[in-house]
């Protein structure tokens, strides 16, 4: 369904609010929490479009679960090998961690299946995963010699691996290391910087035997998994939209309950107070092996600063929302050594290049990142286009927020892909 939502400048973000549950912790809470013996219990899951689809593939598998009230799963899981043979295609929707991850699982099982998805993630490379699979012994097949989906997997016999990956993907990790919960041998990942380590944390909660070695990190095969009760904090990279926007909106103050901070995610929070922004945290604890604070945030005046190296997988998604940050600081902010933006839902830095630009903006496009001209306010307005990706949609509504004349985002629906709610919640803080 294509959607528009048209957003005026206005007064400052006041008040407290909680974003929905973490994307990537909740596609692991479904596909763990499946593989272990015993119920597993799952509080604050977010049933965005991506999750749903990671949801129905293990309903397709023969896992039953449980939509109890107040947004509470019950999984019933039936161990490693309780998954059945799916018999139909299993439709990642848009969903790369869904696909991905899955095809490293499935790469194991005993039987037939094939991923595919729509029409963005059939554009998306999939050889990335398919190839150190391959290396695993694994049999799978997809367009362009296994570069795009549909992916065609006959599940078989797997040898552990030592894999160096080219880059820095927490999805290429973590479907090396589910299909490693199967194979003969250990098998270890090294990848260039730190990606998000959320599969290695939940694997150990769920009592596999994951461990760093040298820099990688190493899983033993067929652990006993035993179901757990997991408490999913919301997402950072949701929170990341009300975060700029409260900074590069006059008389904010907001509060932000209950984030995850897990330090391979928190490189937001690091580039924005680079930048100067008024962010604190507080009540710091840890959930069911996660790191969870309230964030408050306060507007503030921002300026340029140089992103790359190890910031990167550290704030992947956010990029879109960090160039509306930096178009609103003074100087310039260079963003480098970004070159997977390219291979997201859409290509994130031709689509802000484009969004932020045509709304006045000074952005060029860099091989691997951005180069942004902060500036007072924007004077475009008019019609801009998601491109059908949910994180352009929301970073062009915070971009919106000081753009002297009212500005529609074409294409909304997207949003649902990983924030349900979010237009509602851009309106209540707005008062
Ligand atoms: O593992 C995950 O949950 C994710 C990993 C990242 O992708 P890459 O592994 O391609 O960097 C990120 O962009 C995506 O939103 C979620
Ligand atoms: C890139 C993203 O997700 P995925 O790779 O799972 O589609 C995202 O949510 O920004």
């Amino acid at each position: 369904m294509i959607e528009r939502q048209e957003i005026v400048s206005g007064q400052g973000l006041r008040g407290e609010i909680r974003v929905p549950g973490d994307k990537s912790i909740s596609h692991r809470s479904i596909m763990l929490g499946s593989l272990a013996d015993g119920t597993t219990r799952v509080e604050g899951f977010l049933a965005g479009e991506d999750n749903m689809a990671t949801l129905q593939a293990f309903e397709t598998m023969g896992i039953k679960i449980c939509r109890c009230r107040d947004g509470i799963l019950e999984i019933h899981g039936k161990g490693l090998d309780g998954l059945t043979e799916p018999e139909d295609v299993i439709d990642c929707g848009n969903s790369g961690t869904t696909m991905r991850l899955m095809t490293g699982l499935l790469a194991a099982q005993r039987f037939f299946s094939v991923l595919t998805g729509d029409r963005y993630l059939r554009r998306r490379p999939m050889k990335r995963v398919v190839e150190p699979l391959s290396g695993m012994g694994a049999r799978i097949w997809g367009r362009e010699q296994g570069e795009k989906a549909p992916l065609a997997i006959q599940g078989t016999h797997l040898q552990g691996t030592t894999y160096r990956s080219s880059v820095a993907s927490a999805q290429v990790k973590s479907a090396l290391l589910l299909a490693g919960l199967y194979a003969e041998g250990p098998t270890t990942v090294y990848e260039p910087h730190l990606s998000r380590d959320h599969s290695e944390r939940m694997l150990s909660f769920f009592g596999a035997h994951v461990a760093p070695i040298d820099g990688g990190v190493r899983i033993e095969p067929r652990p006993h998994l035993e179901g757990r009760e997991v408490f999913v904090p919301g997402d950072i990279s949701s929170a990341a939209f009300f975060l700029v926007a409260a900074l590069v909106t006059p008389s904010s103050e907001l509060l932000i309950r209950n984030v995850g901070v897990n330090p391979t995610r928190s490189g937001i929070i690091d580039i924005l107070q680079k930048m100067g922004g008024d962010l604190e945290l507080t009540s710091p604890r840890t959930l069911s092996g996660e790191p969870v604070a309230d964030i408050l945030v306060r507007s503030s005046r921002l300026k340029g600063i140089e992103i790359g190296g190890e910031l990167v997988p550290r704030a992947i998604d956010e990029f879109p929302v960090i160039a509306v940050a930096a178009a609103f600081a003074e100087g310039v902010t260079t963003i480098r050594d970004a070159r997977e933006l390219r291979v997201k839902e859409t290509d994130r830095i031709a689509a802000m290049v484009k969004g932020l630009g045509s709304l006045g903006a000074c952005i060029e496009a860099l091989e691997d990142g951005m180069r942004i001209e902060g500036r007072e306010a924007l004077d475009g307005g008019g019609e801009v286009d998601s491109c059908g990706d949910h994180r352009i949609a929301m970073s062009l509504a915070v971009a919106a927020l000081r753009s002297r004349s009212p500005v529609t985002i074409c294409d909304t629906a997207c949003t649902a892909t990983s924030f349900p709610g979010f237009w509602q919640l851009l309106e209540q803080v707005r008062g």
